[in-house]
């Protein structure tokens, strides 16, 4: 039997024909909606066809949503209709909505895992770039644009070329504090922000497998940042032990055997890929972009680039602009420099986990500059506020708000001024991402922290002891 991947086993399922000029038929099994699709509906409307699988189709608002509160009169008018459209068109067209008041409202790459929508081994979609995100879960998950959106609510499949296919397997131990945030910074440092460009990517090792599967997420969820289709970690026991009891996965005997069924999700050991790449664990440390494309990004304790050193002048170019834009000079020390405000949100780190890891850094200590923290669903909050992080939150001097994409893009009003330098555990640092003139250096939600301790950023295993501060102050 000819070997296959992980990817071209969930391919195959999904594969309805093939046409002449090679593209596939695919069937979707869930497709998610937010604020955005509403370009797609308009196109629904104006054919005034239904949409076939309303059942399959989940909508959430997360992109206008306001943060400070859950009223809508925070909002700017043009957000507020963004989320009234979403309503309308989702109870118009029968589509179970998440809406601002629902307790599992959040960020649909985070909603999706967490209720248990997202399955290893289906196809999902969704009109957003990081629906690679579901891939953590052994999904085949990825974005498509508006004109794609109206084909699958019209007819719940897609036509798509199959993506060529990459590797990345990351073996060894991790240094303490080094996430899953740093991984995925780390590779597309060092392979560049185009290096993935159209392949699909299975993420594997022993660095991989001893991930949590919110760490898979997060892995995921940057694949897009280096131009991936998707990202995608094969399912093991730890996915089945996450799944296990979520609200829209299979129950009882049907889990086991759909358990059965995704284990065998895996590459075949002969199967190959266009292109694979060895990481060693031990040569990643927390890692920060210090440039405005995710490329960009070092290790904490690494001087910022030379242009001068750069492979070849385009390159140098680059890095002459991004230090320009970001008002930093070649060869000062990253530690040197100095942050305005903190964001830790967004559907790369807001999970339970990476509000824990802020959290233990901010325990007893003071922030000296502003900063949200907005938990990544309504579930995240209950769950953070049941064991005290959000009194942690408060009591180091952050704001701890609602569940949205909030300062990752801006969409509801959460803005950075001109200017100002935002540490930031979200995924995106092209210029102006999070505000006209906004500087935003991407790392964990630990490095966040501590950057909001220190104002500047700081390696968070460096921070002295809560006690020193403690009797300093005595
Ligand atoms: C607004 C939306 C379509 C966009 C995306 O596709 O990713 C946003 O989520 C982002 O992160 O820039
Ligand atoms: S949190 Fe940020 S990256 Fe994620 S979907 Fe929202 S805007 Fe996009």
């Amino acid at each position: 039997m000819s070997q296959q991947t992980f990817f071209d086993k969930i391919w195959q399922a999904h594969e309805i024909e093939v046409a002449d000029d090679g593209q596939s038929l695919m069937w979707v099994d869930r497709h998610f909606v937010h604020e955005g699709s509403f370009h797609a509906f308009n196109k629904l409307t104006a054919r005034s066809l239904p949409v076939s699988h309303p059942e399959l189709t989940f909508g959430v608002a997360d992109h206008y949503v306001p943060t400070r509160s859950r009223s809508l009169g925070d909002l700017p008018l043009k957000s507020q209709n963004m989320i009234q459209m979403l309503s309308t068109n989702a109870h118009e067209h029968g589509i179970r909505l998440f809406d601002l008041h629902d307790s599992r409202q959040g960020i649909v790459h985070v909603v999706g895992p967490e209720l248990g929508l997202t399955l290893p081994g289906t196809f999902i979609v969704c009109g957003d770039s990081h629906t690679s995100t579901h891939g953590g879960l052994g999904a085949l998950a990825f974005g498509i644009g508006a004109s794609e959106v109206a084909h699958v609510l019209a007819t719940q499949t897609l036509w798509q070329t199959k993506p060529k296919q990459m590797r990345i397997t990351i073996d060894g131990e991790l240094a303490e504090g080094v996430t899953a945030k740093d991984i995925a910074l780390h590779w597309i440092g060092l392979l560049g922000a185009d290096s993935a460009r159209g392949h699909a990517i299975e993420y594997a090792g022993s660095t991989v497998s001893a991930l949590t599967i919110e760490g898979r997420l997060t892995l995921c969820n940057l694949s897009i940042e280096a131009g991936g289709r998707c990202g995608m970690v094969a399912p093991d026991e730890k996915t089945l032990n996450y799944l296990t009891g979520k609200a829209f996965a299979p129950r009882e005997d049907d889990f086991i055997q759909a358990g059965q069924h995704w284990l065998g999700l895996v590459t075949d050991a002969q199967a190959t890929f266009d292109r694979e790449v060895h990481i060693n664990a031990a040569d990643i440390g927390p890692t920060v972009t210090w440039g405005v494309s995710p490329e960009e990004a070092i290790s904490v304790n690494s001087p910022i680039p030379d242009p001068s050193h750069a492979a070849h002048s385009a390159k140098a170019k680059q890095w002459a602009s991004s230090l320009d834009y970001m008002g930093l000079t070649a060869g000062q020390s990253l530690q040197d420099v100095l942050i305005d405000r903190v964001f830790i949100g967004s559907c790369t780190n807001a999970r339970l986990e990476d509000l824990r890891s802020a959290a233990q850094v901010l325990q007893g200590r003071k922030c000296v500059i502003p900063g949200i923290v907005s938990p990544g669903s309504s579930s995240v909050k209950a769950l953070a506020e049941a064991e005290g992080l959000d009194s942690i939150f408060i009591n180091a001097g952050l704001e701890w708000h609602e569940a949205g994409c909030s300062m990752c893009v801006g969409m509801n009003g959460d803005l950075i001024g001109p200017g100002e330098r935002c540490a930031s555990s979200t995924n995106r640092n092209f210029k102006g991402r999070q505000g006209p003139g906004a500087r935003t250096h991407l790392m964990s939600p630990a490095m966040v922290a501590a950057a909001a301790v220190t104002g500047r950023i700081t390696d968070f295993r460096q921070l002295p002891q809560v006690d020193a501060i403690q009797e300093a102050a005595l």
